[in-house]
């Protein structure tokens, strides 16, 4: 399977020092690719640096083949992004969130935007005004949002944020289902690395910016161990070793 998503020596540093620091991985078509990590660990500004929405002190981000810092508008094309929780107008409902979102879409087939209130469970509560969501309905409009226009690679930040145990079994059907069945690359961040364990094929674990390892939880099952196991005693070891670095 190729690479959908390139990313080499990814560097962001804020004014204080924090930020991703030289973080190199690829993403395969039809993989999910999970990240965890602490808080401040540095997920949310490596989402934010995969799609434009922070510019990297240096390295490289390239999706499809395309680098973002040079043809944005072709690597984006096929990506659906939920970063934090989605910006939505609450005087709109579900479905008008998703028609209006559609008109950047003119090909896009009418039929789609049912389809993609189904793959986020929200098609019983579409023609509700979303002023009246709770924060797992928004998500759900996130990932609607997301996957409405059949994109290749989505990146997801935290989507499991408030839904419930349902919303998160609908949640993992989806994504696994999108990804063997359409081949559609994920790469989500969650602290619910049980819950991640059970949809993704690779993780990556990061601590104070970096990339520090990769797993394979069901590598990791066969070992005799889980995922959660493995992330803590590796972020143990790395910060044992910068200790005496
Ligand atoms: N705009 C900003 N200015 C300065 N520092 C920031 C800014 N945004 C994030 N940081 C810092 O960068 C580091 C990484 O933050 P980030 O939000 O990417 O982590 P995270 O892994 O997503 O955390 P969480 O799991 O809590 O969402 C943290 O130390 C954070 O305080």
């Amino acid at each position: 399977m190729s690479a959908i998503l390139e990313v080499n020596h990814l560097t962001k540093r804020y004014r204080n020092g924090r930020g991703v620091e030289d973080v190199s991985f690829e993403v395969a078509e039809g993989e999910v690719f999970g990240l965890v990590g602490a808080n401040g660990a540095g997920k949310t500004t490596l989402l934010k640096l995969l799609t434009g929405l922070l510019r990297p002190d240096c390295g490289t981000v390239r999706i499809a083949g395309h680098d973002i810092a040079e043809q944005f508008e072709q690597a984006m094309e096929r990506v659906g992004c939920l970063i934090e929780t989605a910006d939505a107008c609450g005087h709109l409902t579900a479905y008008e969130h998703l028609k209006l979102a559609a008109r950047f879409y003119p090909s896009l087939p009418a039929s789609r935007i049912g389809e993609a209130l189904e793959q986020a469970g929200l098609a019983a509560r579409a023609k509700e005004r979303v002023a009246g969501f709770s924060l797992g309905m928004k998500q759900r409009l996130g990932l609607a949002l997301a996957l409405l226009a059949k994109p290749k690679l989505v990146l997801l930040d935290e989507p499991s944020n408030g839904l419930d145990v349902q919303g998160m079994i609908d949640l993992r059907q989806t994504v696994v289902r999108l990804a063997r069945e359409e081949g559609t690359a994920f790469l989500l961040s969650s602290h619910l690395i049980h819950d991640l364990s059970l949809m993704v094929t690779r993780t990556g674990i990061m601590e104070e910016g970096r990339l520090i390892g990769m797993a394979d939880p069901r590598r990791l099952e066969e070992q005799g161990t889980t995922l959660e196991a493995y992330a803590v005693s590796q972020i143990q070891s790395w910060k044992e070793e910068a200790r005496y670095a």
